[in-house]
């Protein structure tokens, strides 16, 4: 062993964990990073000797049990609480060839008390250390995961503590006026009994009621940044949906062909449109059918159809048809299509375009950006981002909107402000946090 044995206490948060926190697979350069009690113990041992804190110091790496020199790279130390995590934390910059990344981890690992990390794990001690808070955390993984530019800017204003902090104001806010009725109940004892206690409290309440419904106004905004538009294309058969659909994801996703009924599941593509994510969704032709496969595509499409932020409408221009009446609710484009074969028909539809010969693909495109810039920029700074911040905000704003609207007694008024309250303690993860963790974490890449 290594000489180190019994420096760290033993058992889950007092290990010490490792993890490759670059990419998998061979590169210029990997990051191992390290965090907890023996991570400077380790960093001396492989590095010959601890560096002073935050300065990047060029070391030769050796396996502390053979003295073999395993790679000269980087090391930086961070002594906790100055750290990611709030611990004694280490990041080695090595080469990323298979072997030199194995061989460090085999070195680092045959320390007592340390071990693999698992997904999230990092940040799950910086979350417990009040390095990050829950909000912050989301934001990490969404920054991960980020593909538009969009995303990256929601995530990196998340990552920064927005809805912590807009959140501990409306908290305090709401304990402020706890802290009244609770007074209101001590007198009532005395048969003082105010009249109307939410009258009390509304000055405090009504303001906090303004911006979470404000919140709630822009979420979908900001869940469309995160989650990317719905955009469906629907239409009769052979309308060259499949075509369309090929074209904008410029490459043969969905098979084209001449016979009508030829697409039957649901099949999705990415879209990067101007900054924004879309997922564009081909569906089966709407008809009348009698043949059961194909029916089920179209009670498919009509579902996707329904649900989406927006359906481009197909039909040949030469044979324009209206737009199926099931998808009233929508918000649709008519787009007539083959505009190559019919150059002399008169458009009925708001665009014409023609996949053929290429016709207005960039004017449609052009208006799809604008589409989802409109759509994601009422979310600008928003707090909501998912549908759990959705559900938590709404639970609080129903319980303040019931305090406001009716002259209930005390003890009502009190039970509310405790709902509004559990609400927001849930949306910061003060209560249920392991299974909100869970959940987070599970999306989480190992080394974050
Ligand atoms: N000339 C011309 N033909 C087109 C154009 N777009 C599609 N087509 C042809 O129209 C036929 C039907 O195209 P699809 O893309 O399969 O149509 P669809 O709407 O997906 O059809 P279903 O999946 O069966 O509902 C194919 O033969 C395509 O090559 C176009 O712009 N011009
Ligand atoms: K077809
Ligand atoms: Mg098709």
């Amino acid at each position: 062993m290594n000489g180190l044995e019994g420096s760290a206490p033993i058992g889950r948060s007092g290990d010490t964990i490792f993890a490759v926190a670059s990419g998998a697979g061979r590169a210029a350069v990997a990051i191992l990073r390290l965090t907890g009690p023996a991570s400077g113990a380790i960093v001396k041992a492989v590095a010959g000797r601890l560096p002073p804190p935050r300065v990047a110091t060029l070391a030769t790496f050796r396996d502390p049990a053979t003295g073999e020199a395993i790679d000269q790279g980087l090391v930086i130390f961070f002594q906790g609480p100055r750290s990611y995590t709030g611990e004694d934390s280490a990041e080695f910059h090595i080469h990323g060839g298979r072997a030199v990344v194995a061989g460090l981890i085999a070195a680092i690992g045959s320390f007592e008390g340390a071990r693999a990390a698992e997904a999230g794990e990092f940040s799950r001690r910086a979350l417990m250390n009040g390095k990050l808070d829950l909000g912050q955390i989301e934001g990490i993984g969404d920054l991960v995961a980020a593909e538009t530019a969009s995303q990256r800017r929601q995530a990196l204003r998340q990552t920064a503590g927005m809805l912590g902090r807009r959140a501990g104001g409306w908290r305090a806010a709401l304990i402020e006026a706890s802290a009244r009725i609770a007074a209101d109940i001590d007198f009532s004892d005395e048969g003082d009994v105010a009249a109307a206690p939410a009258l009390d409290i509304a000055p405090i309440i009504a303001p906090v009621l303004a911006e979470l419904r404000g919140e709630l106004h822009a979420a979908r905004a900001g869940e469309r940044i995160r989650e990317g538009l719905t955009i469906v294309i629907a239409g009769p058969p052979n309308a060259g949906k499949s075509t369309l659909l090929n074209a904008l994801a410029r490459r043969d996703v969905a098979i084209v062909s001449k016979h009508a009924g030829t697409t039957r599941d649901v099949l999705e593509v990415e879209l990067d449109l101007g900054g924004y994510a879309a997922v564009l969704i081909d569906t089966a032709g709407l008809r009348e059918t009698t043949d059961p496969v194909e029916q089920i595509g179209v009670s498919r499409a009509l579902e996707r159809a329904q649900n989406a932020d927006l359906v481009l409408w197909l039909s040949e221009l030469g044979d324009f048809q209206a737009p199926d009446a099931r998808l009233t609710d929508a918000e649709l484009w008519q787009v007539a299509t083959k505009a190559d074969l019919a150059p002399s028909a008169q458009a009925e539809a708001a665009l014409c375009i023609s996949a053929a010969s290429g016709l207005n693909l960039d004017v449609l495109l052009d208006r799809l950006a604008q589409f989802a810039a409109e759509a994601g920029g009422a979310g600008h700074d928003g707090v909501i981002t998912r549908e759990r911040h959705r559900k938590s905000i709404a639970e609080a704003e129903s319980a303040l909107a019931r305090i406001l609207s009716d002259s209930a007694p005390v003890e009502i008024v009190a039970e509310d402000l405790r709902a509004a309250l559990f609400a927001l303690e849930r949306l910061v993860g003060r209560v249920d946090v392991e299974d909100i963790l869970g959940d987070i974490f599970s999306r989480f890449c190992i080394g974050k």
